[in-house]
């Protein structure tokens, strides 16, 4: 059984992974990032190494250096730091899981493998049971992501006598839009103190209202003080006001998928919002192109929910 631990609550960033021109992990900026999203978005827990942070792009090596990193610039300053660790090959997966519990990680998480996948819920579980083994002492998440794994085995299911076979089992990342499937998750589970966490950052108050405990997501990098006032207003019971704010995100968001949206405009847009810079995605994504970029300072500017006032045209070239 995982050591007990305070319950993984709230807001959880996604970590982008900075890079340099030539495509090099950009380590000396992570402290400052760190810095970032706890004293101007109000972040202190981060997700790395996932969708957003390029985990899968990385080697198992840079892996390592960056988890490492955040917790060593998070250390005293972040209430939890979660390892995303799922690969291809269980043996990898499973170093990564030894690696985050060695540098004192908070917890792991794991996606399903997607290129010879698993087809059955029972060898989905085996899988993440045996990375699960090799950090008994960390908190376990599943990080469900079937638009981009493929593996359609549903969250509910899975959930299902979980903890029986991974007894570290702590909760959900559930990023999907099937608000059936994440509700029976929560439904089912109600006896568990599992984390319900919800990662489509445009509908978190529906997910709210079905139960999520938590959000982790990539607009939390630059939308994490908005979108904490969303989750004060629904505490309060105040609705209208915490569809408002959803609303606002939305708007913002809508913009950015019109435009098409992915990495490398979040590295984009973090790097125009904080001013520190994020450098290019690695292949096979592709630099988010100039006209982006202006659309989105331009669209920053004329909405007044988010603070610009240290929006300078020199970090604009820094992300372009
Ligand atoms: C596919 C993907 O990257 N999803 C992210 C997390 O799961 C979200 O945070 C989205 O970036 C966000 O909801 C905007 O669509
Ligand atoms: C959004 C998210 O959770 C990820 O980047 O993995």
């Amino acid at each position: 059984m995982a050591s007990p631990k305070k319950k993984l609550q709230g807001l959880v960033a996604a970590t982008i992974t900075p890079m340099t021109e030539n495509g090099e992990i950009n380590f000396s900026v992570i402290g400052q990032y760190v810095d970032y999203l706890v004293k101007e978005q109000g972040v202190k827990n981060i997700f790395v190494n996932g969708t957003t942070g390029e985990g899968l792009s990385l080697s198992v090596s840079e892996r390592r250096q960056v988890a490492e990193e955040w917790v060593t610039k998070g250390k005293d300053k972040l209430d939890q730091v979660v390892i995303h660790v799922g690969a291809l090959s269980l043996k990898e997966s499973q170093e990564l899981a030894q690696h985050a519990a060695e540098i004192g990680a908070d917890g792991i998480a794991v996606i399903a493998p997607f290129f010879l996948k698993p087809w059955s819920k029972d060898v989905l579980i085996n899988f993440l049971k045996e990375v699960a083994a090799a950090a008994p002492a960390l908190p376990f998440y599943y990080y469900h992501i079937p638009a981009l794994t493929g593996v359609k085995i549903r969250a509910e299911e899975l959930l299902d006598g979980i903890q029986d076979k991974i007894p570290t089992f702590q909760g959900l990342k559930f990023s999907d839009t099937d608000l059936l499937d994440f509700g029976q998750c929560v439904d089912q589970n109600r006896q568990q103190q599992f984390a319900f966490l919800f990662g489509v950052d445009e509908q978190l108050l529906s997910a709210l209202v079905m139960g999520a405990t938590g959000a982790v997501g990539s607009t939390y990098n630059y939308l994490g003080r908005k979108t904490s006032q969303m989750l004060e207003a629904f505490e309060r019971k105040d609705f209208s006001l915490a569809l408002n704010y959803q609303f606002c995100i939305q708007r913002f968001i809508n913009f950015v998928v019109k435009l098409g949206f992915g990495v490398s405009q979040t590295k984009a847009i973090m790097t125009l919002v904080s001013g520190i810079p994020m450098g290019p995605p690695r292949l096979p994504l592709q630099k988010a192109s100039r006209e982006f970029t202006d659309s989105v300072e331009a669209k920053l500017k004329s909405l007044d929910f988010l603070s610009f006032s240290d929006l300078k045209d020199g970090n604009l070239e820094a992300g372009s």
